[in-house]
């Protein structure tokens, strides 16, 4: 297959898919990458050079991976045109190649064009977003035991916010839908309708069992004790409250799930290892004072999108912050990683943020390949290295007697420590 500007590897090969999802990984597979905006330059080739190293060390040149480079966001438009922000081939190639990593992509706030985060996920319905937050000992924390901090967020990733049904104020478009309201719906509660703007929030009950399902299913196979399902159900009832009540019935139908006393909390027993799954649920307000008073009362959390927006950014400063916090987006057969955090335009082209982000969304990518002995390295020279103290500004701002290293040094002392 041949692309108009994308350059496939001479060697190397395709990673495939069998019918059950699970993934046949050649010794020398071709991973896709986009570079990413901003701090993209910065942080993704230190991640190429890092996982390299990795994958040398571990497997002493029998297995490599042969990158492909293809473009997003900024770098698309200088590639492909002015205007091509997503062009359809990197969509193409995401889906047909399994499993890519990425750098961050730059979003304008109110007008501008779409979020191509978003786009990407919606396109390739990535349904679930998965953030890890695990504690790096002697990682610089605002809490006193940030070893208690021990989670995995399931973001739901395709609808609420994602959906993206929003009408501007003051436009013909808003004005049809407050007239449908107002006329044909009985709306009485629209506080000031004629400056009002208005989004829709969608939240169904197949959207939110497969995103519960993996959930749990992580938890039986991650021997985890507990699934909270977070959720603003006392208020937006059909929506958040019908996410916590299809997440219960579908522990209980598909996982045998039972409630303890009059309910709703729910346990069941893992059939792998025998012991008990609590699933239970949490009010969103209430689960952010909990997390950082009591966080290991949780271990999986399962939530809708906007909830889980913040939630994974909140978590991730218990434990050193949005440098380091890795994510992916997944499909039963796409696997898209990531580093969780933006372009922090102010830092971009300057060697001097964390690349940590993108390099543990790495790590959760060769896990996911099954390349468990590279991932095992670069956790292990994660924690060397952070407790050497040879670390980025982020890190060395809050850690006594650090050496603050560039973005490019902190990859290299990584690698030194493999
Ligand atoms: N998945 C994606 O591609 C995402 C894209 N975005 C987009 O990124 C753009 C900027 O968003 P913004 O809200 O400013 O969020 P950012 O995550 O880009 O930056 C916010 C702050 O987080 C800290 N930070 C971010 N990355 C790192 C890093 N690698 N190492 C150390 N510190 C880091 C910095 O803190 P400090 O100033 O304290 O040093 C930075 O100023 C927007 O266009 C947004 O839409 C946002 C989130 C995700
Ligand atoms: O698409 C964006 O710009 C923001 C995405 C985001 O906040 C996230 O992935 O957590
Ligand atoms: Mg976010």
């Amino acid at each position: 297959m041949s692309y108009q500007h994308i350059q496939v590897p001479a060697e190397g090969r395709k990673i495939t898919a069998n019918a059950d999802h699970t993934l046949n990984v050649p010794t020398n597979p071709i991973i896709p990458y986009i570079l990413g905006d901003g701090i993209g330059v910065d942080v993704t080739p230190v991640m190429l050079k890092v996982v390299d190293a990795a994958v040398e060390k571990a497997y002493g040149g029998e297995r490599k991976i042969h990158w492909m480079e293809i473009y997003a966001g900024e770098k698309a438009t200088k590639v492909y045109g002015p205007n091509v922000w997503m062009p359809d081939e990197t969509l193409e190639v995401v889906k047909d190649y399994l499993v890519s990593i990425k750098g961050p992509l730059t979003t304008p706030v109110g007008g501008g064009i779409r979020s191509l985060n978003v786009t990407l996920r919606q396109h390739l319905d990535l349904y679930v977003c998965l953030r890890p937050v695990r504690y790096f000992k002697g990682v610089p924390s605002p809490l006193r035991e940030p070893e208690k901090t021990d989670m995995v967020v399931f973001r739901e990733n395709s609808e609420d916010i994602y959906a993206g049904i929003e009408w501007q104020a003051g436009s013909p478009e808003v004005g049809k839908v407050i007239d449908f309201l107002t006329k044909e719906m009985g709306v009485k509660k629209l506080r000031f309708p004629e400056t009002s703007a208005l989004g829709i929030k969608p939240v169904s009950r197949e959207g939110t069992e497969r995103l519960v399902r993996q959930a749990i299913q992580y938890a039986i196979d991650h021997d985890k004790p507990s699934v909270t399902l977070v959720h603003k159900g006392n208020i937006m009832k059909f929506t958040e409250g019908a996410f916590r009540d299809w997440g219960y019935a579908l522990a209980a139908r598909e996982f045998g799930a039972e409630l303890i006393d009059d309910g709703p909390w729910m346990r069941l027993k893992n059939p792998k290892t025998g012991r008990q799954i609590l699933i239970k649920d949490a009010i969103t307000d209430a689960f952010f004072l909990q997390v950082l008073m009591r966080p290991a009362e949780y271990s999986v959390i399962a939530t809708l999108n906007l909830n889980g927006d913040y939630i994974s950014d909140a978590v991730a400063a218990q434990v050193g912050g949005i440098g380091i916090a890795p994510g992916a987006n997944m499909s039963d057969s796409v696997a898209m990683f990531e580093a969780t955090h933006g372009t922090a335009p102010k830092y971009a082209g300057k060697d001097y943020v964390n690349p940590g982000s993108i390099i543990l969304s790495a790590e959760m990518m060769l896990r996911h390949m099954g390349w468990i002995e590279a991932a095992d390295l670069i956790i292990d020279a994660m924690q060397k290295s952070v407790s050497s103290k040879r670390v980025t500004y982020d890190f060395a701002r809050l850690l006594e007697g650090a050496t603050q290293v560039s973005c490019s040094g902190f990859g290299d002392v990584m690698i030194e420590n493999m």
